[in-house]
């Protein structure tokens, strides 16, 4: 559906994208906090009880009748020779291990926190209470979200250029405190902007797509930040407030830079990686038969974007770089046979003279 001037499609929707809440999987809200897996800190103990406790297990022995020799039933450590009786850990011991050393896995940040949306395009819309809904259900099926989660603003014939002309154009601002990580924006670009060209005649290339992933502390409702939430939810289930959660919330200065360090690849922080596994593990990723309408996105330089998708791995993190990013522009701003430079090995740099 190509843009017209005046938008006059009031016609239903035909994407098969777009057919409203009742084809949507509405998950039932989660709960607001979600922690993974294994993560009961709880203790009956008190650190040292706990540990004396456990200590006493490992070495559980019986003296002889000299009352000085003893009888060991366990190996040397490390040996599986014997089988130990009474020292299986159990998965309470763990926990507070974990807990007490600080290697408990990190806590998430609920998705119940909501994503906002912002669409703003110069073009005129004459039916945005049947956009606000359709363009809702398609955010919360690409984020896999309640649609209840959603904020959607649209504005439209607004006074928005795109290089200098009054063509149709766009943007839209997708904003949350999860899901937005390199890789994720990848997808739900091609995906967000397929569905805004089948949708609303606005091709790819006259929008543009700004993802912000923001702080913890930096975004509130139901009259707290997320952060305030989740220390509270803290305190609840262990009784203290570690700081943790507000440690991985701290962004800038020094440990903004050691976060880019740690996180090794691109300089993207702990947070930003942490988001995309989690869209993995909920299948985020999958892609939408992007194929079906392929032929339309072609046209508009998106095909090429599209193939590179298909080829790229999840895992493929390491890979991204300003090569491809180069490949991703509009066909026509590329040379056509332009075969992408294989980096230097070590290899290469010392064989170099032998060439
Ligand atoms: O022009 C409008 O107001 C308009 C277009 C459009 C397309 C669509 O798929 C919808 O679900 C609503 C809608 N409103």
């Amino acid at each position: 559906m190509p843009h017209e001037k005046d938008n006059n499609y009031l016609s239903p929707p035909t994407s098969p994208l777009n057919s409203g809440f009742d084809t949507i999987e509405s998950p039932l809200p989660s709960p607001a906090f979600s922690y993974q897996s294994g993560d009961d800190f709880s203790s009956p103990y008190s650190p040292y009880g706990h540990a004396s406790q456990t200590h006493a297990n490992t070495l559980h022995q019986s003296f002889g009748a000299d009352n000085l020799t003893r009888t060991i039933s366990y190996d040397s450590p490390g040996s599986p020779s014997i089988k130990r009786s009474g020292t299986k850990k159990s998965a309470k011991d763990t926990a507070y291990f974990k807990e007490v050393f600080s290697v408990r896995d990190e806590p998430v940040v609920p998705k119940t926190a909501g994503i906002w949306v912002e669409f703003q395009t110069n073009i005129n819309l004459h039916n945005t209470p049947t956009l606000l809904t359709s363009l809702t259900a398609y955010l919360a099926h690409r984020y896999k979200v309640p649609p209840l989660t959603i904020l959607l603003d649209i504005s439209h014939s607004s006074h928005l250029s795109l290089g200098g002309t009054s063509e149709g154009c766009y943007t839209l601002t997708v904003s949350a405190v999860h899901s937005i990580s390199p890789t994720v924006n990848k997808r739900q670009a091609i995906m967000l902007q397929q569905w805004i060209w089948e949708n609303l005649g606005l091709a790819a290339n006259r929008g543009i797509i700004r993802f912000n992933l923001v702080e913890c502390a930096n975004w509130a409702t139901g009259g707290d930040t997320v952060l305030g939430t989740m220390e509270k939810e803290e305190v609840k289930r262990t009784g203290t407030n570690s700081g943790m959660i507000r440690g991985m919330s701290r962004r800038g200065g020094s440990r903004k830079e050691k976060e880019k360090k740690e996180g090794g690849l691109r300089g993207f922080s702990r947070r930003e990686k942490r988001g995309e596994r989690i869209m993995e593990e909920e299948g985020m990723m999958e892609d939408f038969p992007v194929k079906e309408t392929g032929g339309k996105m072609e046209q508009k330089g998106l095909g090429e974007i599209e193939r590179e998708m298909e080829k790229m791995e999840v895992e493929d993190l390491g890979k991204y770089s300003q090569e491809t990013l180069a490949d991703e522009r509009p066909k026509t701003e590329q040379k056509p046979a332009d075969k992408p430079k294989r980096k230097k090995s070590v290899f290469d740099i010392f064989s170099r003279g032998q060439k």
